[in-house]
């Protein structure tokens, strides 16, 4: 044979893992990337195309979902842990597994104003913003006359675990979308808002206050709307804004609807209900697309229907 076979590994990459634990209305989750890549007695696949000794890709990432549920995920080191074990350990053939695991982290949407160790009543448990600061940005024009601000922020992730309902809709021969009366809400907001200050005699806001407010009322709305669409909580928090912020005349969103799937656990005889904290498969695409303007009454829509380039 001229040649042998050197180094080899497999398995199911980037298995976009997402559990949620319910304590009453206080949910947690746990947001994963994991890889597994195993190797062992595998050089008949790669020389003669005989799978006996192959355990599919597959079956490696069903075992990830099927764990989170099964075990739960205590953390990434823990779930590695038992993951690499049980590979090895029930699959003769594989003599060695290595799972990397990539975490990311969610803060709680704080929505009372009080001390968060007084949890008042109408106090949110479910909603989360994504840990990493969001972009912020401007566009500022002047022609010698007047100035027109645009203020806004993309890349700021957002999730609610529940209080997302969409059902309702147009049903056609190629719908397979079922109703849902409990999902999870994630996206990922783009916004530009555009200020009524025009270098005139209107005050000119405190921008950094500005921004921070509204920020804090997008957080806010998106947290407090109980979601019948995307649609429908993208244009309270646009309300919410305009109502809470004198110096804004109009906002713009463009909101990706990152879709969770709860995942099918009954092959495998494990219950994967929402009302005990199930786990779900973040797919990244195709996504929703969600965009619209929201104006205060009278106002002109002047931001632009494409914001990628502002
Ligand atoms: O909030 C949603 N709005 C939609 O328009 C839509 N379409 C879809 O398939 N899922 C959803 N979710």
């Amino acid at each position: 044979m001229p040649t042998i076979l050197g180094q080899n590994q497999y398995g199911k990459a980037e298995n976009r893992v997402v559990k949620i634990t319910r304590e009453g209305d206080t949910h947690h989750i746990k947001d994963l990337n994991v890889s597994v890549a195993l190797s062992g007695e595998l050089d008949e696949v790669h020389y003669s195309g005989s799978n006996a000794n192959v355990l599919p890709t597959d079956t490696t990432k069903n075992t990830v979902f099927a764990f989170a549920k099964e075990h739960g995920i205590e953390s990434a080191e823990q779930f590695g842990i038992l993951l690499a074990q049980h590979f090895v350990d029930s699959c003769e053939p594989i003599t060695k597994a290595r799972i990397r695991v990539e975490e990311y982290d969610w803060e709680r949407i704080e929505t009372s104003e009080a001390n968060s160790k007084f949890i008042g009543a109408d106090d949110v448990r479910h909603s989360f913003v994504r840990k990493g600061a969001e972009t912020r940005t401007a566009q500022i024009t002047y022609d010698g006359e007047g100035f027109q601000v645009f203020s806004g922020l993309k890349g700021l992730t957002v999730m609610n675990s529940t209080n997302s309902e969409f059902w309702g809709y147009i049903k056609d021969r190629y719908t397979t979308l079922r109703e849902d009366y409990d999902r999870i809400l994630a996206t990922e907001v783009t916004s530009v808002w555009r200020h009524s200050w025009d270098g005139g005699d209107k005050r000119r806001p405190n921008w950094e206050k500005s921004y921070q407010q509204t920020k804090k009322h997008m957080l806010h709305a998106f947290a407090e709307t109980y979601s019948l669409s995307l649609q429908q909580t993208l244009y309270q928090m646009g309300s919410r804004v305009i109502n809470s912020r004198a110096e804004i005349d109009e906002i713009r969103f463009s909101m990706p609807n990152k879709h969770h799937f709860r995942v099918d656990l009954e092959p495998f005889g494990i219950k994967n209900e929402t009302a005990d904290g199930a786990v779900y498969y973040a797919a990244d695409r195709p996504y929703g697309l969600i965009e619209a303007t929201v104006l205060r009454d009278g106002a002109e829509a002047l931001i632009p229907v494409d914001m990628t380039n502002l």
